[in-house]
């Protein structure tokens, strides 16, 4: 685990005292601004909880691709399952990735309130009902749950964050209250071959949104972040604790203060001829979709002028996750 990634826990923030909560914040700058990740303690997620998604998720995954195929959306987008080598993360920085060896279940917002923002035109797929398969029992209820947990995390750290930019602890409060995060539970399942050149389990890519929520379990040396020096360093589980990364969207709303990182996931070691498999429970956080993303108040200074026009949430996110997935956004845009 290296040392340049800080754990800051969430509850002794909460109740720090003005001397502690200074270093506290000078360790999340520190973070984003060099590495754009943290580790976050702290955050209450009842690990029962946790531990029932991750037995579910494998369960699911476990069951014959022909059933697992039931439960995926004709649309593209992030609802319900998409099978191993469905997508293709990476393929925006790298075209000769073939198809990432990874399956995984998307699910998004719940509990959608029945008004015209959720509905209109410009939400687009953003509030898409979701696709809940019929097995295992525990799957959906452990799932919705964990995803209400998420949205509270979620907020509470856009409340250190802002506290990090120097901007009262809710700005962000009314950009995310109407969010559209995509929970995407991932499997990279055991190989029985060598991955070919171009194969990977995710290759070299930023992510696009606010910010990133990742449990990963304990395989080591999996997740890698380069640094700005161009050095990869792996990221490793710190047990209670979640990952988490800034996107893309966030590295410009702070005028690039903050460092939406490249990282990747990589291949297996072999023992054997096989190797393990990998789960990962990844929430990626976005704002509103009317949330107008420009430079934040305290992120310009004489000499550093606003890098980046204005930009809608929405249209930004849904140009970016067609780069991320290899689709053809005119397609996208069809399929509605
Ligand atoms: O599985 C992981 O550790 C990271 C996955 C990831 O980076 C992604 O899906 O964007
Ligand atoms: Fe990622």
């Amino acid at each position: 685990m290296s040392s340049r990634i800080p754990v800051i826990d969430l509850k002794m923030f909460a109740s720090a005292s003005e001397l502690d909560r200074a270093r506290i914040i000078a360790q999340v700058r520190e973070g984003l601004e060099q590495v754009g990740f943290l580790m976050i303690a702290g955050h209450g997620v009842d690990e029962a909880l946790i531990d029932r998604v991750n037995d579910s998720t494998l369960q699911f995954f476990d069951r014959p691709d022909e059933e697992k195929a039931q439960f995926s959306s004709k649309l593209p987008g992030s609802r319900g399952y998409s099978a191993m080598r469905g997508r293709t993360i990476g393929i925006a920085q790298n075209k000769d990735l073939l198809a990432s060896l990874q399956e995984s279940y998307g699910v998004g917002p719940i509990n959608v309130p029945d008004e015209p923002y959720f509905k209109s035109k410009a939400a687009g797929a953003n509030f898409a009902e979701n696709i809940w398969p019929d097995a295992p029992a525990d799957f959906t209820p452990a799932v919705r749950a964990y995803y209400i947990e998420m949205e509270r995390v979620y907020r509470t750290i856009m409340q250190m964050f802002a506290v990090a930019l120097d901007l009262p602890k809710t700005y962000f409060d009314d950009k995310i209250d109407r969010h559209n995060s995509v929970l995407r539970l991932t499997h990279y399942p055991a190989l029985d071959k060598e991955p070919v050149k171009g194969e990977e389990r995710a290759g070299a890519h930023t992510d696009i949104g606010a910010l990133t929520i990742l449990h990963i379990d304990d395989t080591p040396d999996a997740l890698q972040v380069q640094l700005r020096s161009g050095e990869w360093i792996n990221v490793n589980r710190v047990p209670g604790a979640f990952v988490i990364n800034i996107g893309d969207m966030m590295m410009r709303w702070t005028n690039d203060k903050w460092v939406s990182n490249t990282h990747r996931v990589a291949n297996p070691p072999f023992v054997n001829g096989r190797s393990a498999r990998r789960l990962s429970i990844v929430y990626f956080c976005q704002t509103n979709y009317d949330t107008v993303v420009e430079c934040l108040p305290n992120c310009t200074a004489p000499g550093i002028p606003a890098r980046y026009p204005p930009i809608v949430a929405g249209e930004y996110s849904a140009m970016r996750a067609a780069m991320r997935y290899g689709y053809d956004l005119a397609k996208v845009d069809k399929a509605g």
